[in-house]
């Protein structure tokens, strides 16, 4: 068991169990079934209310998710002294409380890796020092599915708001440049918790995901919550058999806002360790992020235009807190 003193402890954010947020389940997290012919306009609500929903028949094998899992499991059970001679992140790699380069922690350790196989093939042997041939299989099994069904949502995401083509989102992810992310996440149990007199230690840090689009699967282990409009923090209640979908700043920008990149954060557990496995769809580099003209039309727009590129290195250079479109919005002419 790893027993932190309390000088130690405090190198990790807290937060209080303030009134403003609450532990209780919210009942109001939209639930939706792809399958389903009216989903499109439920996607839709659900990405201007909250940024934030959960899917159902989404189409992953359970087969992709449990071998992801199961190799995830083996490898974040290694000695830290091995997994930490692995392979520092650069992003990508092996990374332990650290997050992002500019001082984040969390009481975390993650494997953060691009979606291409061949990149990832050489980055993965220098983190296990082997050739990992079933993790590798079980990572692009599930990112090809996960992708398949981030490109489903976001197709109907174009019918329900009507836009041409209906791959206007989706293409971007499907791109063979396509600058998307994959990232393991393991938050082990912390029983110092109880010592912290009714504040949580945080797990991953608040912030909105770059991306166009993020789906997140996890274990049946709570932490996840998501910040609502007036600030109030929601606990959303895990579900291991269902998907969770964050819009990201990018695609808030290409609605004009209209969808919302959602925040959110995860709290440490005290007694079961939580697994999650991400998939960030992104457009190419070179692509020019900018608000979709027919979702202009008679509003102004809210953002300069810039490229990925440029969106990513300034927001490589930002806490995980900051507000990363703050930058790029368009001051209103006074
Ligand atoms: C502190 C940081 C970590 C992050 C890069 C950043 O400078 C700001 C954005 C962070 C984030 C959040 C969503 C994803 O987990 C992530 C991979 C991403 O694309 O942006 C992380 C970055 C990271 O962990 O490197
Ligand atoms: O691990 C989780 O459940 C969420 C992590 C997250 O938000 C991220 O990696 O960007
Ligand atoms: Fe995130």
């Amino acid at each position: 068991m790893v027993v932190l003193s309390k000088p130690a402890m405090e190198q990790f954010c807290l937060v209080k169990n303030s009134c403003k947020s609450t532990t209780l389940p919210f009942p109001g997290v939209p639930l939706i079934d792809l399958s389903k012919p009216d989903s499109k306009h439920l996607l839709v609500k659900a990405c201007q209310e909250f940024g934030f929903f959960k899917v159902i028949n989404h189409g992953v094998p359970s087969e992709f998710i449990s071998k992801l899992e199961s190799e995830a499991i083996k490898f974040f059970s290694l000695p830290l002294s091995e997994k930490e001679k692995s392979c520092p992140p650069d992003p990508f790699g092996y990374g332990n409380k650290r997050i992002g380069q500019n001082g984040d922690v969390g009481w975390l350790e993650y494997i953060l890796l691009t979606t291409n196989p061949e990149f990832n093939y050489q980055k993965l042997q220098s983190v296990f020092g082997v050739t990992p041939e079933k993790f590798q299989g079980a990572v692009n099994d599930y990112i090809s599915a996960a992708k398949k069904m981030a490109c489903e949502i976001l197709e109907q995401l174009a019918e329900g708001l009507k836009i041409q083509p209906k791959n206007v989102f989706s293409k971007l992810l499907m791109d063979e440049q396509s600058d998307s992310v994959f990232r393991l996440n393991h938050y082990p149990p912390c029983p110092d918790i109880q010592e912290l007199h009714g504040r949580n230690l945080i797990g991953f840090g608040e912030h909105t995901d770059p991306q166009i689009i993020s789906v997140l699967r996890s274990n049946n282990t709570s932490g996840l919550q998501i910040a609502l409009k007036d600030g109030n923090w929601i606990s959303i209640p895990p579900d291991q058999n269902s998907f969770f979908i964050n819009v990201g700043d990018s695609l808030q920008v290409l609605t004009n806002g209209r969808f919302k990149s959602v925040r959110h954060r995860v709290l440490a557990n005290s007694i079961k360790s939580r697994v999650s496995m991400i998939y960030f769809g992104g457009p190419p580099l070179s692509e020019k992020i900018a608000p979709l003209p027919s979702l202009v039309e008679g509003e102004d727009s809210l953002y300069k235009e810039f490229t990925w590129f440029e969106y990513k290195k300034s927001a490589y250079k930002s806490r995980l807190a900051d507000n990363r479109l703050g930058f790029f919005e368009k001051i209103a002419a006074s």
